[in-house]
């Protein structure tokens, strides 16, 4: 029931002239909403830049990490991503394992994390999640109480669904309204440029193996890192083994995602991440290997960094 709203929700918000006739290619665009609970019906203005604190009117980039193929395809997952059991299953599974890794290193290298109540861990922080998608882990660093929240994604169907989802939810409805849940329809070239802004932390989970460029979105992407603020990048390494079990496993054996979501060439060797993040300042602090039980549908911690890796850095 509450699935069948989200998506009829969302299908009005995409059929939005008002959001149609404002788009302007190449440039950050932000939805501002609220849900009236009586009629269920959205009222979305967007708003290109003024909401985002400190923002210059420069000229955006003219160059793009962005792919086009990547982003047609995840606009198309966009009405199944809050499916738990559809293609998004194993970014649902492993929403609870990232949400724990990052609250437990910033516990490590942030003070005020280390001094919050234990169920509002990030109060006082703020946030953002580049290539959210339609918002799984963006909700969670909303629920944990950080002060700003900001989903960043270049798909803008994922961004509707993501406003969509989170409008359905009282308190996440409630962050959206009073600004401490933001959704911006953005690549993180455009993004840094037109924003002044800095975070304490940066997260970037399951993106970079899709982006054109990864050493360029790297340098965009720290440049949005407070000093001493962190980074948390999650992808796959480029080995034989993750050939055999994030493309020929996942996608042709098992069907846990669809065939094509993933391409062995844009894998990433966790040297280079470093390496790249190294040339921009910053330095890798952890780095945990993560693995996925396709019989129990569940994820493990785990030494071998041959496939899946998450990554905790920070800005010098
Ligand atoms: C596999 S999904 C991961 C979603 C989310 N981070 C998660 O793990 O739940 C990758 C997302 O990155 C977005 N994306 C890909 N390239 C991008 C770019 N250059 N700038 C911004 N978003 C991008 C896609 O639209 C897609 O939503
Ligand atoms: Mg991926």
């Amino acid at each position: 029931m509450i699935n069948r709203m989200i998506t009829k929700s969302y299908k009005r918000l995409n059929n939005n002239n008002l959001i149609g006739n404002l788009i302007k290619p190449r440039q950050s665009i932000i939805y501002n909403f609220s849900i009236n609970k009586s009629s269920n019906r959205f009222f979305t203005t967007n708003n290109n830049s003024s909401e985002i604190n400190n923002t210059q009117q420069k000229p955006t980039t003219t160059t793009t990490t962005l792919r086009k193929d990547e982003i047609d395809f995840f606009n198309e997952q966009s009405q199944d991503w809050w499916n738990s059991e559809g293609t998004m299953k194993p970014l649902h599974r492993m929403n609870p394992f990232r949400v724990n890794y990052i609250c437990d290193r910033l516990k490590i290298y942030n003070e005020k994390v280390a001094n919050n109540p234990i169920h509002l861990p990030l109060q006082g922080l703020n946030v953002i999640d580049i290539g959210c998608g339609a918002g799984l882990l963006t909700e969670s660093l909303s629920r944990l109480g950080a002060s700003k929240v900001v989903g960043l994604d270049a798909a803008k169907n994922n961004i509707l669904m993501a406003i969509s989802h989170a409008s359905f939810d009282q308190k996440l409805n409630e962050n959206i309204e009073n600004k401490s849940l933001q959704y911006i329809e953005s690549t993180i070239e455009n993004f840094s440029i037109e924003n002044n802004q800095q975070f304490d932390a940066v997260c970037s989970l399951e993106v970079i193996e899709h982006v054109d460029n990864p050493k360029q979105f790297l340098e965009y992407l720290t440049k949005i890192v407070k000093p001493g603020g962190s980074i948390f990048l999650s992808t796959i390494n480029k080995t034989f083994l993750s050939y055999i079990s994030a493309i020929l496993g996942a996608e042709y054996i098992f069907r846990m995602v669809p065939v094509g979501t993933h391409h062995w060439n844009q894998f990433i060797k966790p040297e280079d991440l470093k390496s790249y993040l190294k040339s921009n300042n910053c330095e890798t602090t952890d780095l945990q290997g993560l693995v996925y039980n396709p019989l129990l549908c569940e994820w493990d911690f785990t030494n071998d960094l041959n496939v899946n890796y998450i990554l905790h850095a920070i800005k010098k």
